[in-house]
């Protein structure tokens, strides 16, 4: 039975994680490297930088990673980029079998690991499970109905871990498919800045219909490429979170892609774009596997400033004519 839960990451989907775990009856320890996000949660019940106005009660803060995880499970939900430092200061506290929940989405730049790949490397005694899916975190800490994937290669832990986290507004669903619910999560942000390019850009619904569903083409050639389930790829992890996040300007990756679209510079000001890192490496590993995925490598050429929004639209639409199921 898991009664306790550590939360590694005191942004908003470690603190909107916290949340769950804490209305799911579980008792909670968030660890947060920042003092000032510590102290406010200790202090004020709210973690006023990354979510603002909403009630955390029950939900201990600590500085000491040790501490939290001195628990039954622990959710790591640092960005992509951070899983190996933080998994590595982890590492010796983690027992022979220790549930370690990854969070994040993203593709490691440089390795072109998976998360999961990446935390076995460091801490090959977790027992690694994912959590993904459709789930804006101001939209899980307002208690807005959720439905999510934890995968797990053992059945039985993603099982429990969804009885430790799940309830009235918060539904996890198991899965064993790692690859497919990793892949979904990573590819989605890319496809998401360019869904928020053509929204920035003026081009209409009918053209960001189609860079879903044509997004959604290059993401499941990728994933079946690399061992992922179909079925993984059509849930909520994949189909699921691009339907959320190429639609919604609470997206990050779809509002820093929107503003791309509407003009502003790359070096605008913005939060976390996950992204943009996972956007080279899924392009790389595209390549490696001769895997066609035109929306990604348009993406990769508007991020590295080479070209502008209007050519790479124009180079999209003028490639060849194919079969769609090609
Ligand atoms: N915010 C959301 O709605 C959702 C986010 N996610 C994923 O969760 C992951 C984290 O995202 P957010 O919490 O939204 O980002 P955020 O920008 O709100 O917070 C990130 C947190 O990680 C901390 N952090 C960064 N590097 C660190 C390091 N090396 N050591 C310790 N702490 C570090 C920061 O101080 C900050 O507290 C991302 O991969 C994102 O894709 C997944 C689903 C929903
Ligand atoms: O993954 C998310 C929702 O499922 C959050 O998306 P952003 O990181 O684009 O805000």
């Amino acid at each position: 039975m898991i009664e306790t839960i550590g939360v590694l990451g005191g942004g908003s989907w470690g603190t909107a994680l916290a949340l769950v775990a804490s209305r799911a009856g579980r008792k909670v320890r968030l660890w947060a490297r920042d003092h000032e996000t510590v102290s406010a949660i200790d202090e004020t019940h709210e973690n006023p930088r990354y979510l603002p106005g909403i009630r955390l009660d029950h939900i201990p803060a600590t500085g000491n990673i040790g501490a939290a995880l001195r628990a039954d499970a622990v959710l790591l939900a640092v960005p992509a980029q951070s899983v190996r430092a933080v998994a590595t200061i982890a590492a010796p506290y983690i027992a022979e079998g220790h549930p370690l929940v990854i969070c994040a989405k993203g593709l490691e730049r440089g390795t072109a690991k998976r998360m999961s790949e990446v935390v076995a490397e460091v801490a090959p005694g977790a027992a690694v499970a994912v959590l993904s899916g459709p789930s804006f975190a101001t939209d899980v800490a307002a208690g807005l109905p959720t439905a999510v994937t934890i995968a797990a290669d053992n059945e039985p832990l993603a099982l429990s871990l969804c009885h430790a986290l799940g309830g009235g507004t918060f539904r996890p669903y198991a899965e064993t498919d790692l690859i497919g619910v990793e892949i979904g999560g990573a590819v989605k942000n890319v496809l998401a800045i360019a869904a928020g390019v053509v929204d920035g850009r003026g081009l209409g619904a009918s053209a960001l219909a189609a860079l879903t569903a044509r997004g959604f083409a290059e993401l499941r050639r990728l994933g079946e490429a690399l061992g992922a389930k179909p079925e993984t790829l059509m849930g909520l992890s994949g189909l699921g979170d691009l339907v959320l996040t190429c639609s919604s300007t609470q997206s990050r990756n779809f509002a820093y892609g929107r503003m791309l679209g509407e003009g502003l510079p790359l070096d605008a000001p913005h939060p976390l774009v996950e992204g943009i890192a996972t956007a080279t490496v899924t392009r790389d590993l595209a390549r490696r596997h001769r895997i066609s995925m035109p929306i990604v490598d348009a993406v990769v050429r508007i991020l590295s400033g080479k070209a502008t929004v209007d050519a790479t639209i124009e180079n999209l639409m003028s490639r060849p004519l194919k079969r769609e199921s090609a």
